[in-house]
């Protein structure tokens, strides 16, 4: 083979590169989140290190995975190298009087760099308010956690169109509080497509992610809307992850059922 040419990974590599450039997601990392939520013992936690092979990890994809917190030491001890662990919730205070809960210190303790604020399911089941949520980011990100920060509409909203102006005011609660955003990866995540297995369709969740990056190049600012990861979560599966990856501003996935078994590799690479 001459200097000029290039062997079939450096090609495959370059045309994703090209790809990217076209759909107009240059800089921006392919970022896929699992979220096992309350499910798994160390049985099953070992069946799934095993599939998550790092071998079959785009070298360019990042992976978090995000753990129950009995759980974070045990995955982190075991994980491939090219795996990161996610904490699927902390607490807004750093230390004290809070019986059960969990600090952004304690995570990186442990050498835990990632945690999910703001699950709808956490907001929902556990009443947690957008200003909490912006409170638990804003120390998230002061301790040096990063922060996949979930955002959402339930059907009844949907249906009353007011899909934009619930997530403008989830994140507006965060810009608040905020500054600097690169340490934030927003999952865009309808609730009525959460473990429904009803999907939001590719051109629904474009829709959303596109709204969401005008609004943030308005109200933040056009460096942070062109950096800045939005994954979409909601019945993600390995049949549908190509679609939804192909869209421009689908920067990756936060998986929830799937997360648990081995197609989340492919859903992984979906964007390849
Ligand atoms: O955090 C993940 C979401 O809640 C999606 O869950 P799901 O993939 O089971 O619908």
């Amino acid at each position: 083979m001459s200097k000029r040419e290039c062997s079939p990974k450096c090609a495959e590599k370059a045309l994703a590169t090209e790809k990217r450039k076209i759909s107009g997601k240059m800089g921006r990392t392919f970022i896929v989140g699992g979220n096992w939520k309350m499910n798994g013992d160390r049985k099953t936690i070992d069946e799934i290190i095993k599939f998550l092979k790092a071998d079959d990890i785009p070298t360019d994809n990042e992976v978090v995975v995000g753990v129950p917190a009995l759980y974070l030491d045990y995955v982190q001890q075991r994980k491939p190298k090219n795996v990161e662990v996610a904490a699927q919730n902390c607490y807004k205070a750093d230390k004290g009087a809070f019986t059960g809960e969990i600090s952004p210190s304690m995570l990186k303790d442990l050498g835990i760099n990632w945690v999910i604020l703001g699950h709808s399911e956490r907001r929902k089941v556990f009443g947690e308010s957008d200003e909490l949520v912006a409170e638990k980011t804003a120390l998230a990100l002061e301790k040096g956690l990063k922060v996949i920060l979930c955002l959402g509409e339930t059907l009844e909203e949907r249906e009353a169109g007011k899909t934009n102006e619930v997530v403008f005011r989830q994140i507006k609660a965060v810009v608040d509080k905020i500054k600097d955003w690169k340490n934030v990866v927003i999952a865009y995540e309808p609730v009525w497509a959460i473990g429904t297995g009803k999907t939001a369709t590719p051109e629904q969740a474009q829709e959303v992610h596109d709204a969401l990056r005008k609004w943030i190049a308005e109200n933040i600012g056009k460096d942070v809307a062109e950096t800045i990861r939005i994954q979409y979560g909601g019945s993600v599966t390995a049949t549908n992850a190509k679609e939804l990856a192909a869209q421009n501003d689908i920067d990756g996935f936060l998986v929830g059922g799937a997360s648990l078994k081995p197609e989340f590799m492919d859903i992984i690479s979906a964007n390849k």
